[in-house]
């Protein structure tokens, strides 16, 4: 589903005329198989983040190949990459990243509006989500309104309302009580077996680690074998 052969990844840093390269990732090697759930861990800055967006073309490797679904993504433009990006991935963040001026509703809808899906149809997919997801009850709630757990199921929701086969979350339970990300877990585990959903999950936090299928090491950037 995702392969990255031999990646490296540089940042430049600094003042134009004097910048610094800051090497981060390391000749990765990596392959995630359709159906599974991989966990990510390692210590801060060991280039987790870095990893997750380069699967996800916000930056571009300085060298080695990225395949997703069969495509070779490496070469492709910002636009073709947006649209890539919209019927390939659901992303989910530690922070939610809900829009605080949207409704619930319209924060799940979102993306349907982005593609163009005619209300009735949008109308019909959103509630049925979010009955799946346990929140339908708070669709006229704005974010600020709900609880941490809350706005995370909703922001799970949105990931998935244009039915990605990948889901991609950095530290999706990071601000989650231990209630919240159990509930969160479990619905990971769910929709990883009912719908094949592919996930890739940053985490610090052993319970998160423990529902995936294998778990991934980095360490200064190298692949530092399996957990
Ligand atoms: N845009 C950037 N410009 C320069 N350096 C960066 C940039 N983004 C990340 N880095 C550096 O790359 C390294 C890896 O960062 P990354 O965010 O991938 O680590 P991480 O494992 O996700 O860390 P954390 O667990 O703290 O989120 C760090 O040393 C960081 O300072």
């Amino acid at each position: 589903m995702i392969e990255l052969a031999g990646v490296n990844h540089q940042f430049k840093i600094g003042k134009r005329g004097k910048e610094r390269v800051v090497p981060v990732l390391h000749d990765i090697h990596l392959r995630v198989e359709k159906g599974e759930i991989v966990a990510i861990v390692g210590r801060s800055g060991s280039g987790k983040s870095t990893l997750l967006n380069l699967m996800s073309g916000y930056i571009r490797p300085s060298s080695g190949e990225i395949k997703v679904a069969g495509k070779t993504v490496t070469k492709l433009d910002e636009g073709e990459w947006a649209n890539f990006r919209l019927a390939n991935y659901g992303f989910i963040f530690q922070s939610f990243q809900l829009i605080g001026s949207m409704t619930a509703y319209e924060n799940v809808e979102l993306p349907l509006v982005l593609k163009g899906v005619a209300s009735g149809e949008r109308r019909k997919k959103v509630m049925q989500l979010m009955e799946q997801v346990g929140i339908a009850e708070f669709a006229g709630h704005y974010p600020s309104e709900l609880s941490g757990g809350q706005q995370q199921r909703v922001s799970v929701a949105r990931s998935l309302i244009l039915e990605p086969p990948i889901v991609l979350a950095d530290e999706p339970s990071g601000s989650l009580d231990s209630e919240n990300e159990k509930i969160l877990l479990t619905m990971i585990r769910q929709l990883n077996h009912e719908l094949g959903i592919t996930f890739v999950i940053i985490t610090h936090d052993e319970q998160v680690a423990s529902i995936a299928h294998r778990a991934i090491r980095l360490q200064d950037g190298r692949i530092g074998g399996l957990v």
